[in-house]
Formats: structure tokens, C-alpha cells, sequence
């Protein structure tokens, strides 16, 4: 899929940035295309403060000099632009392929407005296909991933959880210090009902369903921009 896409979904979301705002900043390579645009406008005079989703979000936002604040700081947003994995039409979201989905989720909590940004190719008729990152705390994770296992089945869900790896082997760490287990899935039938059930299990951090977060998307496509929801 192409950067230019990607850039053109961005570059589109800026125009939406106005002075006074107080951004959510996404993490991922087409979150990054938006923060590179607001960077830009910045150095031109626009007036902005971002808090970034993650740690990666943080250093790139602060090379573009953009102000940067914490959400302890600034603990509502006017808007966030982040990326996702997999978006459906009702925008439920799934997110994490980039291991920010708590940070992303938090901010996009506080945040008046969520404006997804994408290639069209993540589009779906139904959620599941990209595999559920699910954060979990490190202490029992045998345990914690029986009892996602559990649920699953429950569920009548079936699907293989794989921890997520660094480059070098070793768990994958995210900012918060937790690791991720992806959940093969295939299809997510009732995300509603897998959100909520996930989130009461002990160990379970955060997963990256996104469920009524996003108010609207833009979508790059090789035949122009696609937009979804309120902008
Ligand atoms: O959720 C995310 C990071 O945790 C990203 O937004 C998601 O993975 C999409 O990334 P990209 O824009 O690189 O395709």
C-alpha cells in the first residue's frame, strides 16, 4: 500500500487543525505523514499543542517543534488523528499494530474528536482479520492468557494468541512496560461483547478494539479521498 496514500489522508486531517487546538497525536507511519504536516504549519505560525500517543510520537512531534504537552496538562483534546488497523463502517476500530494502543486509547478518550486516518485498503465489511493486540501486564502471563484463552471459547471464539516479539526475539515492550498478545481471530462477530468481557480479566491492560471513539475517518484510495463520520 502507498506512502503517498497515506500522506494524502494525513495531509487531508490537517487542513481540519485550526489555531488554539490541543491535538491528540497518533503513532504509526501514517500518523506520522500528520504529525510531519503540523509540524510544518507550526514553523509557519500556526499555535497548537500536541500530546502524543507514544514515545516514538513524542520524539518525532518535538524534532517538528511542535508544543508538547502531557494529558495531565492539557486533559482535553479538541482532536486526535491517529492510524488504524482495520476500520469498519460504523468506525469501530481495531488498533495496536504499532504497540501504542493504551496511550492511543487514552488520548483518544479525552479527545471531543477522533479523525482516523488511512489507506483505503483498511476497510472492512467485518473486524478480524488483522489480529486483536491485547496489552497485558508481564506477572502471570501464562495465566492471563489461559483465561483470554477461556473467554475465547466461551465466546465461541476460536483463534491462536501469540506473544509479540522485538526484533531480537525477546517479548515485545510497550511504553507502559507491558507486553502484547495478538489474537488470531479471524472475525470478530460481536465486538461489543468481546471489549467489555476482555477488559474484566486481571492482567488484561487494554485491547485495540476501538468502540465508539472515532467520530470520522479519511480514507485514501487511488481514486481519491473517502470520507466517513464527521470531520
Ligand atoms: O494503532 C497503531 C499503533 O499502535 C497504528 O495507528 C496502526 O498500527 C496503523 O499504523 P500504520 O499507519 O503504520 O499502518
Amino acid at each position: 500500500m502507498s506512502d503517498n496514500l497515506k500522506r494524502a489522508a494525513a495531509e487531508r486531517a490537517a487542513q481540519l487543525v485550526t489555531d488554539g487546538m490541543r491535538l491528540g497525536l497518533g503513532t504509526g507511519s501514517t500518523a506520522a505523514h500528520f504529525v510531519a504536516a503540523i509540524g510544518e504549519r507550526v514553523r509557519g505560525g500556526l499555535k497548537v499543542v500536541g500530546v502524543p500517543t507514544s514515545e516514538a510520537t513524542r520524539e518525532q512531534a518535538h524534532r517538528e517543534g511542535i508544543p508538547l504537552a502531557t494529558l495531565d496538562e492539557t486533559p482535553e483534546l479538541d482532536l486526535t488523528v491517529d492510524g488504524a488497523d482495520e476500520l469498519d463502517d460504523d468506525l469501530r476500530l481495531v488498533k495496536g499494530g504499532g504497540g501504542a494502543l493504551l496511550r492511543e486509547k487514552i488520548v483518544a478518550s479525552a479527545s471531543r474528536r477522533m479523525v482516523v486516518i488511512a489507506d483505503g485498503s483498511k476497510r472492512v465489511a467485518k473486524l478480524g482479520k488483522f489480529p486483536l493486540p491485547i496489552e497485558v501486564v508481564p506477572f502471570g502471563l501464562t495465566a492471563t492468557e489461559r483465561a483470554i484463552s477461556k473467554l475465547l471459547e466461551s465466546l465461541s471464539m476460536t483463534g491462536e494468541l501469540r506473544l509479540r516479539r522485538a526484533a531480537d526475539g525477546a517479548p515485545y515492550v510497550t511504553d507502559g512496560g507491558h507486553f502484547i498478545l495478538d489474537a488470531h481471530l479471524g472475525r470478530i462477530d460481536k465486538p461489543n461483547v468481546l471489549a467489555s468481557t476482555l477488559n474484566n480479566i486481571p492482567g488484561v491492560v487494554e485491547h485495540g478494539l476501538f468502540l465508539g471513539l472515532a467520530t470520522g475517518a479519511i480514507l485514501a484510495t487511488g481514486e481519491g479521498l473517502v470520507e466517513l463520520g464527521q470531520l
